[in-house]
C-alpha cells in the first residue's frame, strides 16, 4: 500500500478520542483518511459502526479501515460479516504485521479499554506497514472467500 492509500476509521462510543487521535496520526502520514465517526460519546451500538466502515471496504470506497470500540472485538465481528471482509482485533505488534501479511486483512480492529494510545498507534504503523505475502498464503485466503 502507498500514501496515497484510502483508509476509512470508524468506532463506537467507547473511545472515540483514541479514534480521533489515530485519524491524526494516519492523515499525519500522508494516507487519505475518511472517519466516519461517530463524532460524539453518546452510547451507540458497534454494529453499525464495523459494518459502515466494512461497506466502503466493500464498496470500493476504502482500501484498509481501521476501527476501535471497548474490547475490539464486537466491532470486528460486525465488520466480518460484509461479504469480502477480513477484519482481526490486535492488541500486539506482531499480529497486526501478519494480518496483512499471511491474512490479507482490510481491516484492524482496536480495543480501547485492551490497549493504550502509544500501543495503539504502534500497532496502526504496522498494520500499514505491512504488504501480503500472497502465495500459499493467497490459497489460504481465496479458501476463506470460497
Ligand atoms: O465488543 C463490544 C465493545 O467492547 C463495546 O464497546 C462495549 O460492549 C460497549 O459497552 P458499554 O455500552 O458498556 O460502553
Amino acid at each position: 500500500m502507498t500514501a496515497t492509500t484510502r483508509i476509512v476509521i470508524s468506532s463506537d462510543h467507547a473511545d472515540i478520542e483514541l479514534r480521533k487521535n489515530i485519524a491524526k496520526h494516519v492523515a499525519a502520514k500522508g494516507y487519505a483518511v475518511d472517519d466516519i465517526g461517530p463524532m460524539t460519546s453518546e452510547s451507540t451500538h458497534y454494529p453499525l459502526h464495523g459494518k459502515a466502515a466494512a461497506e466502503k471496504i466493500a464498496a470500493g470506497e476504502a482500501d484498509l479501515g481501521i476501527i476501535v470500540c471497548g474490547t475490539g472485538q464486537g466491532i470486528m465481528i460486525a465488520a466480518n460479516k460484509v461479504p469480502g471482509i477480513r477484519c482481526g482485533v490486535c492488541s500486539d505488534v506482531f499480529s497486526a504485521k501478519m494480518i496483512r501479511a499471511h491474512n490479507n486483512a482490510q481491516m484492524l480492529s482496536l480495543g480501547a479499554r485492551v490497549v493504550g494510545e502509544g500501543l495503539a498507534l504502534e500497532i496502526v504503523d504496522a498494520f500499514l506497514a505491512a504488504e501480503f505475502e500472497g502465495g500459499r498464503h493467497a490459497t489460504r485466503v481465496d479458501m476463506i472467500e470460497d
